[in-house]
């Protein structure tokens, strides 16, 4: 950039009084037409170069989120090549098997469901944009691995009202599976845009679709155990309160729950909410604690851990992956049909909400010293005070409800998790030889 400004700084400002001085009218004129050019060549060269930092400063972002240059992104879809994979993909391979719409399937959970569903003969179809939230890499690793096993992810934004519209139009989904979102709970200080963006405006996108279909299929999609904000009784039920939320994104996802409720009384969609407690296991996201700490442990690097006033302790009840898996696909299964048909409600469908958490909440401090022990290596613990910006101290789920209606009961403890994620970690990324994202 400053060679660029040197080269203008030899451009005069006034030229033609600069080579009046020197040379007679014609040569003067000619060179003045020159210096004109000049000028014209090196503002070219400059504004280019301008446009070329503004469209590159993304990547050189860890986490650059500006959502609406994301919806501008614009994805290749349609053609009778890429119709015929989708219904490959949706295609149904069980007796009584559903045809499912996994949003988010290049995300953590959303990997882990498609899997599942297609392992048992369901037919799934992903959708994903792909965006950087966090190493996009990642999320081309776990669509490689689903790819292996069958399942196509169109790669589209949930926003693209025309692509949801066309996939509704080749394959009559029974379920969708919504899990596109923008995740985590701190990130939304730095970005709240792109909460309103995939949390709000995606999720409003995506219903008006469901409403119009015909079938409406039935909906079962991600919210949070951050719902509960503020609320100090534990442990959290389904019938507790839910309008204090600590942070812009537990307030999307209690939005999304009103919305879900505007829906189903509207329209006669079936919907259901599942609050998730911290999930955590292999191929999981790299913004969250337990993933970063294990990159920082064995990088040497001192990690972050956060206590409440007056020493308090901070706790979430983690929740593994393979049991989360299980709520959701019992979730679907259990799922009854939307009632509305050409977006007009024929009657009442089903509304429901459930925590699927672990009910065993545990200390971020011993987080660490279970890694401590997987690993084999002492973190640098550097002990902070639990950060306003959207944490809350503890969570713990009461799981009653899915129980009884699921049959959800989940089965892992922190300790026999983090282990399969540390197996998952170190093989993933060659040993800690490669970076984590
Ligand atoms: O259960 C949920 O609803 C939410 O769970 C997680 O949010 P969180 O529980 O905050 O997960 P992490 O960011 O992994 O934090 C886990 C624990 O580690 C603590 N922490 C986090 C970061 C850090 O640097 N140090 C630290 O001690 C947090 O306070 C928290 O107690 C997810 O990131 C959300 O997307 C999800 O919706």
């Amino acid at each position: 950039m400053s060679k660029q400004m040197s080269h203008l700084d030899d451009i005069p400002s006034t030229p033609g009084k600069f080579k009046m001085e020197k040379s007679p009218f014609v040569h003067n004129r000619l060179r003045w037409h020159s210096s004109l050019a000049k000028l014209t060549f090196w503002s070219f060269i400059f504004l280019g170069l301008i446009l070329i930092f503004f469209f590159r400063s993304p990547s050189s972002n860890p986490l650059p989120q500006d959502p609406s240059r994301r919806s501008l992104r614009t994805y290749n879809w349609g053609g009778p090549a890429w119709e015929k994979r989708v219904r490959s993909s949706a295609r149904v391979r069980s007796h009584n098997g559903i045809s499912v719409l996994v949003t988010g399937a290049a995300g953590f959970v959303g990997t882990h469901v498609s899997a599942a569903l297609k392992r048992r003969g369901d037919g799934v179809l992903g959708l994903d944009n792909f965006n950087d939230y966090y190493d996009p890499s990642l999320k081309r690793a776990r669509q490689a691995l689903l790819e292996r096993s069958g399942v196509f992810i169109v790669e589209g934004d949930i926003n693209d009202s025309a692509l949801l519209r066309k996939l509704f139009e080749v394959v009559a989904f029974t379920h969708v599976m919504h899990l596109a979102a923008q995740a985590g709970v701190r990130y939304a200080m730095e970005n709240p845009g792109s909460y309103v963006h995939s949390n709000i405006a995606g999720l409003v996108s995506l219903l008006e679709v469901c409403k119009s279909a015909n079938p409406q299929p039935a909906i079962v999609w991600a919210s949070s155990s951050s719902v509960y904000g503020l609320n100090t009784k534990v442990p959290f039920s389904e019938k507790d309160r839910t309008d204090q939320p600590a942070s812009l994104y537990a307030a999307t996802k209690k939005a999304g729950e009103e919305i879900a409720h505007t829906y189903n009384h509207i329209y006669g969609l079936s919907l259901t909410g599942l609050r998730f407690f911290t999930v955590y296991g292999p191929w999981g996201r790299p913004d969250m604690a337990y993933f970063f700490f294990t990159r920082d442990i064995l990088k040497g690097k001192s990690i972050p851990i956060f206590e409440a006033a007056n020493h308090g302790t901070v706790a979430r009840d983690f929740t593994y992956i393979d049991d989360i898996v299980k709520g959701c696909l019992a979730a679907l299964d259990t799922a009854e049909k939307s009632t509305g048909s050409g977006g007009k409600k024929k009657g009442p469908a089903q509304l429901r909400v459930y925590n699927l958490g672990n009910t065993s909440p545990v200390p971020v401090s011993d987080l660490v010293s279970i890694l401590e022990r997987l690993l084999k290596v002492n973190a640098k613990r550097d002990i902070m005070k639990l950060p306003r910006n959207g944490d809350v101290q503890f969570t713990h789920a009461n799981i009653s409800l899915a129980q009884r209606e699921l049959g959800y009961k989940p089965s892992t403890d922190l300790q026999t998790g983090l282990k399969k994620f540390v197996r998952w970690y170190l093989s993933y990324y060659n040993g800690g030889k490669k970076a984590a994202g």
